[in-house]
């Protein structure tokens, strides 16, 4: 049995990022990586702009003005001002090439066609100069970012529309078991409900891989064999769940052996997730989750969405982790490396109830895990703790 770090480690060495590119509407990349460099088309603001309701002066030297005009944001016009002028203004507003600053409406007060400052302006108070975000022909964003809401953001105010990223892989997932029903239809005794497939591909549809097809076998080998087979095949991605145990009815190892596979590892030492197996064959990816709820979705996180986003291209695959404080005592009562379902808030991490591999309850309540190695045997309240957030 190997350590978590191996494991990491072992499927890190064992995947690359793809090599397919593909352009596609800005709307739907997030979660994507790029593929290349995104080049402003254009000066942001495109133009000299108001930052506040206000006036443009045409001098800064004074505080009395005569007022000739006004701009307002949309307004497609350059009035000429000169020193003692100024003009009503508004926020977004392009402020008239003569303008030496803007002043608030606040500081200011207004008789008639006079306005009187309360204090000097400042020289190019209030004017976002054209250009102050990026200008054109800059990198807006480097190869390799991850597309999020406010990246979509910036590349709409840039004008962008569509994008080149590297193409999300294809994933098939498998769950495995006689015993799953799909939710909706009354349970018979010795039936629990298949909650795997939808909770994985919930887990992958927030974070952007939508590209997902689920297939359920029953514990029999020669439709294990040919669902793997056609799996192994089609999709760039496999994920198995249960039947990776050592149970008669357990096929899912033998499958994967006779179909020969490169197996990379199988069973690493951490609680939940020991039986985990990790295999390739040709540029297929292959992962055989623990059937137990929690122990799937632990995996899933730890190794399958890092893996993910490194396929995908992602300068960072990782997922975010750091130093907290815990809130709890933990003593171990095995010898794994332990992820614990727990809750960040603020600066400390508190240990939830109900840590079996079974439960998913304290998992639907978590946004994190505390990661205990192999060296830690207990924890004491205050103790620094390894988190990974959960995404
Ligand atoms: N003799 C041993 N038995 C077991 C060992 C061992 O080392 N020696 N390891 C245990 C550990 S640890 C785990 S984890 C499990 C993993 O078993 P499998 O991956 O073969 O998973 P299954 O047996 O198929 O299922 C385990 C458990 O999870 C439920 N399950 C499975 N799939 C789903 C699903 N899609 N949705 C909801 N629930 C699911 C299943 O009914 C079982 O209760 O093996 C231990 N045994
Ligand atoms: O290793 Mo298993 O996932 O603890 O029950």
């Amino acid at each position: 049995m190997i350590h978590v770090e191996k494991a990491l480690q072992l499927v890190d060495n064992h995947l690359t990022k793809t090599e397919t590119y593909t352009t596609i509407p800005l709307a739907q990349a997030l979660g994507c990586a790029l593929a290349e460099d995104v080049i402003s088309p254009i000066h942001m603001p495109p133009f000299r702009q108001s930052a506040m309701d206000g006036y443009a002066l045409g001098s800064v030297a004074e505080t009395n003005f005569t007022l000739i005009g006004e701009v307002k944001a949309g307004d497609n016009a350059n009035p000429e001002l000169h020193a003692g002028e100024a003009i009503r203004i508004f926020t977004g507003a392009p402020v008239p090439t003569g303008a030496k600053a803007v002043m608030m409406q606040e500081k200011t007060e207004k008789k008639e066609n006079m306005l009187l400052l309360h204090e000097q302006a400042k020289p190019d108070a209030n004017i976002r100069p054209m250009g102050e975000q990026i200008k054109k022909g800059e990198v807006a964003l480097p190869k390799g970012t991850v597309i999020t809401a406010a990246a979509v953001g910036y590349l709409a105010t840039l004008g962008v529309i569509e994008v080149t990223v590297y193409q999300k892989p294809s994933i098939a997932i498998i769950a495995t078991g006689n015993e799953l029903i799909a939710p909706g239809q009354p349970l018979q005794h010795g039936q629990i409900y298949e909650s795997n497939s939808i909770m994985l591909s919930t887990a992958l549809a927030k974070t952007g891989f939508t590209h997902v097809d689920f297939f359920k076998i029953e514990d029999e080998y020669e439709t294990t064999l040919s669902v793997l087979d056609q799996a192994i095949t089609h999709y760039d991605v496999v994920v198995i769940s249960g039947g990776i145990s050592v149970g008669d009815y357990d096929f899912v190892g033998k499958a994967l052996r006779n179909l020969e596979v490169e197996e990379v590892f199988y069973k690493v030492k951490q609680k939940p997730g020991k039986p985990l197996y990790f295999a390739k064959k040709q540029n297929t990816t292959i992962f055989a989750l623990p059937g137990n709820p929690a122990s799937s979705l632990s995996c899933f996180y730890v190794y399958v969405l890092p893996a993910l986003h490194k396929i995908s291209g992602y300068s960072q695959p990782q997922l975010q982790r750091s130093t907290v404080a815990t809130n709890s005592a933990y003593t171990k009562k095995g010898e794994r490396a332990e992820f614990l379902k727990a809750l960040v808030t603020g600066d400390t991490v508190t240990l939830l109830d109900g840590q079996a591999s079974s439960m998913l309850s304290s998992f639907a309540l978590a946004n994190a895990l505390i990661y205990l190695p192999n060296d830690v045997k207990e924890i004491h309240i205050g103790d620094p703790v390894q988190v990974i957030y959960l995404p």
